[in-house]
């Protein structure tokens, strides 16, 4: 039997270890990869399977068990006196608590059982403990302090020898060029250190812009941007790119002992090291799942990238008993987010056009699951950026999904083009209605008319959205049939509908039809901040539009506002002010909004802080709650002026403890933080 599978299993692996090499290439020596990190991933993730399916394919030489880099040529090698390795992945829980099984195996400790997992939840006093990290999506570098004063840095390579790139680190405003002497106690004479050096994404996207104005292809993501800035020849490049740094490790250091990689890490700090605020140490495994939980939430509101955790056993007697493989150390995991870009096909480009009349084109993707959600359409954003990423129909391309953002394609993957392809031009009439279509500003392309059938149903669809009226049921389907029999053509007239015309439209049955109209009715009642964004003027977002409501007390005294008024308000600038004179100006507009006030919307004014006890004041709730839901505990809070949030800090005012508390009760604990009831809940908000 084994005879027959075993040239198509050779083969696979062939091939697979031949992909993963020319990928390697691509993304260590041109920082231009061609296949997404997921997919590259996967690709390895097939191959370890197959080569432990048949250990006796396996090869030292395979991807799978070196480390991935290539030194590059250009630049001089050394030597790294302690291999800088790779990690270890996971991809789910389950991996995470093999992790821990193999690592107490290896170490000798006795297994844990299920019921001591779920007790030792928020539980320090383990004999095994973990430091847990944000995964940095950045470049690994190794720095050498001799005497306290930076002597070497290099890359990663192959692990065993890395590129001399001092003159270019030394460019870096978070590298330290000398080290601390903290209380005067001296300098260890020799450091060798180990840090990720990133860009934040928003200098990133700056780079990327300026590259395409300046006809260079963009890279596909921060971290190709700061390994394709850090291996310039010329350092003066670097130095003009935003780079910075976190150290998270040691290679060697003489002169001092430690009992724990945390200790390490404080002993960094001290030398005058950027030590990534968010790393928390000393945790079970479980809570390192909660851990990373949490980073999960707060990946995409940080300032950088980072593509999951790392944790790493605490002890440092057990790491040196774990040791490493070739390829990776023994004592650490990294447990790797779902992933934010794939690539895929265009097939073809289309126009949309939004309530303010602006065209926006959108790529009509080969369906791809994108870190589990399936993406068919990315927004193009405007013609401009469609010729500055030279994106054409039937191109391959890399797409991102970040958050709740709208997927966008980030660029084009050049080797994979055909000549095939066609290039895209806007249009020059509308193509819902035929009017003219003028660049009004910058980039923007818009239909000239305000009676356009699709910026009708764009507006009225933005005015029932869920933060502005939240009018549930009037979706996208049923504002296009509104509309295009003639039963709305103004979000005023959603206010008139009536039950007998309703009935009478596709798939609307007596019932649906009353819950519409009760849906309109419990909409009448409205705070002056959604009010203001429902009616959907330029530049007032949901921010604005609460700056706007903030300051002016009434719908009238906005109406009326002059310029200066306007602007006097902190963060209104005069294009907002500009925007919403205009607005209010037109006398069809001021008719609009008189309607919808007569046909019963009311404003509600929200409470003043006098009104409001818990202005300020932050809270988290552990378990559940026996009187109220969690997001009804919410409301309560915020009208009260608090906020919720998910994880337990040093700014955390309160725990809410419900029923079957996480661990989010030791660490409250630990933080001294005022722990109350549900009950004590609504006692604060009575007072
Ligand atoms: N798209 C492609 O074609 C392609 C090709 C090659 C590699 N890749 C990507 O690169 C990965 C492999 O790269 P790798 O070998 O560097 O592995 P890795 O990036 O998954 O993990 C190892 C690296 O993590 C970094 N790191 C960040 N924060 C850290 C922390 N707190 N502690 C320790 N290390 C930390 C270090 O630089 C370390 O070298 C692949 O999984 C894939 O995502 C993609
Ligand atoms: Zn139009």
């Amino acid at each position: 039997m084994s005879s027959n599978i075993e040239p198509a299993v050779t083969e696979k692996i062939e091939n697979l270890r031949n992909a993963l090499h020319r990928h390697n290439y691509q993304y260590y020596v041109l920082d231009d990869p061609e296949i997404s990190d997921a997919e590259y991933d996967r690709m390895m993730q097939e191959l370890i399977a197959l080569e432990s399916a048949h250990p006796e394919l396996a090869s030292p030489d395979s991807p799978s068990s070196r480390v991935g880099g290539i030194p590059l040529d250009k630049f001089e090698s050394v030597a790294h006196s302690v291999p800088m390795l790779s990690l270890d992945n996971g991809f789910n829980d389950s991996d995470i608590l093999e992790f821990d099984k193999r690592v107490r195996k290896n170490l000798g400790l006795p297994p844990r059982s299920q019921a001591t997992l779920r007790e030792q939840k928020g539980n320090v006093a383990d004999e095994l403990l973990y430091t847990a990290e944000p995964k940095m999506d950045g470049v690994a570098v190794e720095l050498v302090y001799e005497n306290g004063r930076l002597v070497m840095a290099s890359t990663r390579g192959d692990g065993v020898r890395g590129e001399v790139i001092t003159s270019n680190v030394k460019t870096i405003p978070s590298v330290p060029l000398l080290l601390n002497q903290e209380n005067g106690r001296k300098i260890p004479s020799r450091v060798e250190v180990r840090g990720e050096i990133f860009m934040k994404a928003d200098r990133f996207r700056k780079l990327n812009e300026e590259r395409l104005r300046m006809n260079l292809s963009p890279f596909a993501n921060p971290r190709n941007a700061a390994a394709g800035s850090l291996r310039q020849l010329d350092p003066r490049i670097t130095a003009k790119r935003p780079l910075e740094i976190f150290l998270y490790g040691i290679g060697r250091i003489t002169d001092l002992e430690f009992e724990s990689h945390w200790d390490s890490l404080q002993a960094l700090k001290g030398l005058g090291f950027r030590i990534n605020p968010l790393i928390r140490p000393g945790i079970t495994i479980q809570d390192t799942l909660d851990y990373y939980k949490e980073l999960s939430e707060k990946r995409h509101n940080l300032p950088y990238d980072i593509d999951g955790m790392v944790i790493k056993v605490d002890n440092l007697l057990f790491q040196s008993q774990l040791g490493a493989t070739s390829k990776s150390p023994r004592w650490a995991i990294a447990y790797k987010f779902k992933a934010v870009q794939e690539t895929t096909r265009i097939m073809s480009i289309d126009v949309q056009v939004g309530r303010t009349g602006a065209l926006t084109p959108v790529a009509r993707l080969e369906p791809v699951n994108v870190g589990g959600v399936m993406v068919s359409n990315a927004t193009l954003h405007n013609e401009d950026e469609i010729r500055r990423k030279d994106i054409r129909v039937g191109d391959t391309v890399l797409v991102q999904r970040a958050g709740d953002v709208i997927p966008e394609v980030v660029k084009v993957i050049g080797s994979k083009r055909t000549g095939a392809e066609q290039i895209f031009n806007m249009p020059q009439t509308c193509p819902v209605c035929g009017a003219e279509v003028v660049d009004r500003d910058e980039a923007v392309s818009r239909c000239n008319n305000m009676n356009c059938p699709a910026q009708i149903k764009a507006r009225i669809r933005h005015f029932a959205s869920k933060r502005a009226f939240d009018i549930e049921g009037l979706g996208d389907k049923l504002v296009e049939q509104l509309v295009s029999r003639g039963l709305i053509s103004s979000y005023a007239d959603i206010f008139n509908l009536d039950k007998e015309n309703l009935q009478r439209l596709e798939r609307m049955g007596p019932k649906s039809a009353a819950n519409l109209i009760n849906a309109v009715e419990a909409s009448k009642k409205i705070t002056f901040d959604r009010f203001l964004y429902a009616l959907g003027i330029r530049h007032v977002g949901e921010n604005v539009a609460g700056i706007l409501a903030d300051k002016f007390e009434s719908a009238d005294k906005l109406c009326s506002a002059s310029l200066n008024e306007l602007t006097a308000a902190e963060g209104i600038g005069p294009e907002i002010a500009q925007s919403v004179r205009h607005f209010f100006e037109q006398d069809e507009n001021r008719k609009t909004v008189a309607r919808i006030l007569d046909s019963g919307v009311e404003i509600l004014f929200e409470a003043k802080p006098e009104n409001r006890p818990l202005e300020g004041k932050l809270f988290v709730l552990t378990g559940s709650l026996e009187g109220m839901t969690r997001s009804e505990a919410q409301k309560m809070i915020e009208a009260a002026g608090g906020k919720m949030t998910n994880s337990v800090s040093r700014n955390t005012d309160y725990l809410v403890l419900g029923k079957s508390p996480g661990s989010k009760l030791a660490r409250a604990k630990k933080l001294g933080i005022e722990i109350i009831r549900e009950s004590d809940l609504d006692k604060l908000i009575k007072i």
